[in-house]
């Protein structure tokens, strides 16, 4: 298979990057190449990874966090060799991982004390750090109560407070809206974009509307390789009079599915299946051509890239 071209935005060459990832491979042990040479260089902003489930995103993460060191390739931050000195981008890091573990027998305002103190941050400035974090995850009624009573979502939001424990200026979270609510999802990526007005934030999701409304630039990966990076309107543009609609009997949903990338299905009123498609040109008839949304987008570059699964029928 030919490699994916790697489109470099113009945008990140200068001023130089905060942090650059240079042509990183992680290949685990058993041989699985995770992260397959990928380049990324990130200034101030909230950067979207986009992916599939195995693309390599929380490899990747763990790469920027300092937990995992790569195969190959060099990570740098504010110029230094990150690799070697792991702790000049450690002390300024907030990670979220996508497996956050926590002590069940803590309170939240606890366990925070706890991974401050962890940190080496001063007892007394961590006491005001953790009230003002708690209340900006909506957890100050929540605090008095052991974190095993908490509910997955409230689990993820004590997460999202520790890695903001020390003001970082670069912030990784990995699949942070997992377990949320809608509405505690909307708040999450109000605060993420809130915070990435003068700091780094990458952000990990296989949910394209994660990073639709908060990300200007959104690197989509699949097979460990960066397939694509622009703002939303240029992912838009690569599909552009490649979206068809078309309204076809249930019984010729699978045949039109083998042959097309198919974005979405919808049961209409009158037992018919609406499918929405990608195509170069018209797959039918009566086909009728639609905008692209980010959905299709990202479709149209990863379904070629990975074999997915099917979506399912929405009624
Ligand atoms: N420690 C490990 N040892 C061996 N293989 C691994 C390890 N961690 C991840 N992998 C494999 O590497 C590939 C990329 O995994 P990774 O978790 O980085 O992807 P991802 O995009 O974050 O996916 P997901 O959202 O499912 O976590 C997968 O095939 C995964 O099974």
């Amino acid at each position: 298979m030919s490699r994916p071209e790697i489109h470099a935005d113009p945008r990140h060459t200068d001023p130089p990057p905060l942090l650059e990832l240079t042509d990183v491979s992680k290949v685990y042990r058993g041989g699985k190449r995770a992260v397959d040479g990928l380049s990324l260089r990130l200034g101030p902003g909230l950067l979207g990874l986009l992916g599939p489930n195995g693309a390599g995103k929380s490899s990747l993460m763990r790469i920027v966090a300092t937990v995992t060191r790569p195969t190959t390739g060099r990570l740098t931050y504010r110029g230094a060799d990150a690799l070697a000195r792991p702790e000049l981008l450690r002390r300024e890091l907030g990670f979220l991982p996508q497996d956050f573990g926590v002590h069940p027998q803590l309170t939240a305002r606890e366990f925070l004390a706890y991974l401050a103190a962890a940190k080496g941050l001063p007892a007394r400035s961590a006491r005001a750090r953790i009230d003002e974090l708690l209340a900006l995850v909506n957890l100050t009624e929540a605090v008095r109560r052991p974190l095993g009573a908490y509910s997955g979502g409230m689990l993820r939001r004590v997460g999202i407070a520790q890695a903001l424990l020390g003001d970082p200026r670069v912030i990784v979270v990995d699949e942070p809206t997992a377990g949320l609510d809608p509405e505690e999802r909307v708040r999450f990526r109000n605060l993420l974009s809130a915070l990435a007005e003068d700091r780094v934030v990458l952000l990990s999701t296989h949910i394209v509307s994660d990073v639709e409304s908060v990300a200007g630039d959104i690197a989509v990966v699949a097979g460990g390789r960066l397939l694509r990076r622009g703002s939303p309107e240029e992912l838009l543009g690569g599909q552009a009079g490649r979206v068809w609609e078309v309204l076809v009997d249930p019984g010729a949903v699978a045949a039109v599915q083998a042959r097309y990338v198919v974005s979405r299905m919808v049961r209409t009123g009158d037992g018919r299946v609406r499918l929405r498609l990608l195509a170069d040109g018209p797959p039918f008839a009566d086909a009728v051509p639609v905008a692209p949304d980010l959905e299709d987008a990202y479709l149209g570059l990863v379904r070629p890239a990975v074999a997915n699964d099917r979506p399912e029928v929405r009624r």
